[in-house]
């Protein structure tokens, strides 16, 4: 794989927008086009040390953000602000279109990102997203291609004559695999540093804002050595995240989960309906139990929002019209009760199911119950699969495997295996 010479476009473009490759080199796969930055023949990166530093005047990011390109041209002052219904990453991918259309000094940088990105919620078929084969996935997929399709269709019929508006559903999958985020702000685009991979676990650098606040950097996390790949942590989230909107899995995610139910009120039907008594009926008040239910989602939700609209700077009005938004955007794909890869299990569900035993079996411990319970609902959802783990194995090493269903198998393998360690779970 061939690092990118100087005179490449987007190292010239580099170049002239002051983001110094001293220490690093783009690399590109000739074959797929994907790139990498490797620490340069004969540098030693220390820890600690800057190992990339792109200007902010070289991004593009949405106005409130001191990016070189942050002309949104959804901003366009009309009644019914375009925050009121686009996202924030709307407005970013917007923002790139029209960065895109108007062919100036950012072409180079346009002209190196993918041409398309694959992901299961751009282009895989039905067929191809249901072998994901766990509910939460699939859901959200479907969510995200609905709210695309409307957000193109009133995109569309109010600018659908400009000429950045054909852009925009590749801007806004380069937006979802590739925008940067520092602590509490909207995300923007940094050339160059986006074309560092992702890893769960042996991320080698991270991105901050610069001492003198103008730039982001990439700081090593550790002595990087001549001639190694330079990889970052882009966010500690479930496969999910990773999948629909990047297109990858990555492999071993530890921060992955599986959502045992849709919502806190169907596991409490559940326990119901498993839990009955010696002669078959069901013991536990299937409306109280919701009730409980609905008190402690109420209460989480309450909690999300009070550190949502916190994060976004409180009183200020704008901010708290953001904030919102962000919590429609951030609620509408949490995970009903899950488990993860450490015992971590849902605290609210922990709660109410104690809750329940104490109810219905108060000589029982409580808590090995709500463990029996939670390792018999895993149980429960790794006999619906319609694969094995052994059949997935053998179709995700198989030669002939097309590679969207691998990496379906890859998504579902990982969340099986999460389950069957729970499975294992001792009491
Ligand atoms: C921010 S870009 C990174 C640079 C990218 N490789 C490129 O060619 O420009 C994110 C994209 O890189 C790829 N990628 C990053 N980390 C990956 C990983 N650990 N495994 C597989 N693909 C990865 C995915 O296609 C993802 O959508």
């Amino acid at each position: 794989m061939p690092a990118l010479s100087n005179d490449h476009p987007l190292v010239a473009f580099a170049s002239s927008f002051g983001i110094e490759l001293n220490d690093v080199e783009i690399y590109e796969d000739e074959r797929t086009n994907d790139r990498s930055v490797r620490v340069r023949e004969g540098s030693t990166l220390k820890t600690n040390s800057v190992a990339l530093r792109v200007p902010f005047s070289a991004c593009v990011g949405t106005s409130g953000l001191r990016c070189g390109k942050n002309v949104c041209p959804l901003d366009d002052g009309a009644v019914g602000s375009s925050r009121e219904f686009y996202t924030a990453s709307d407005r970013l991918a917007a923002t790139l279109a029209a960065t895109r259309a108007e062919n100036g000094t950012h072409e180079a940088y346009c002209v190196a990102l993918p041409g398309r990105v694959e992901t299961p919620t751009t282009e895989w078929t039905k067929a191809e997203i249901g072998e994901l084969g766990f509910v939460r996935a699939i859901a959200n997929c479907a969510k995200t291609k609905s709210r695309d399709d409307e957000v193109e269709r009133r995109l569309l019929e109010k600018y659908g004559a400009e000429s950045w508006a054909k852009h925009f559903a590749w801007a806004r999958a380069c937006v979802r695999s590739r925008a940067v985020g520092l602590e509490h702000g909207e995300s923007f685009l940094a050339p160059v540093l986006d074309m560092v991979n992702h890893s769960h676990t042996a991320a080698n650098v991270k991105w901050d804002p610069s001492d003198d606040g103008d730039a982001v950097v990439l700081r090593a996390l550790r002595t990087i050595e001549s001639g190694e790949e330079l990889l970052t942590q882009y966010a500690c989230e479930p496969a999910e995240s990773f999948l629909l909107h990047m297109g990858f899995v990555g492999g071993m995610n530890p921060y992955d989960r599986v959502e045992l139910w849709t919502s806190l009120e169907a596991a409490a039907d559940w326990f119901a309906e498993t839990f009955k008594s010696e002669r078959g009926e069901v013991v536990l008040d299937k409306a109280a139990g919701r009730q409980v239910a609905m008190e402690l989602e109420a209460q989480q939700r309450a909690r999300e929002r009070a550190s949502i609209v916190g994060l976004a700077g409180g009183a200020d009005a704008v901010a708290d019209e953001s904030a919102e938004i962000r919590l429609r955007e951030v609620q509408s794909t949490l995970m009903g009760p899950s488990v993860g890869w450490k015992t971590d299990y849902d605290e609210a569900l922990w709660l109410m199911f104690r809750h329940f035993t104490k109810a219905l079996m108060p000589d029982e411990n409580a808590d090995h119950i709500v463990l029996h319970a939670i390792k018999k609902r895993c149980e429960e959802m790794l006999m619906s699969m319609r694969t094995t783990i052994e059949e997935d194995e053998k179709l995700f090493s198989a030669e002939d495997t097309p590679p969207r269903l691998r990496l379906a198998v890859e998504f579902r393998l990982y969340k099986k295996c999460l389950l069957v360690k729970h499975l294992r779970e001792s009491s």
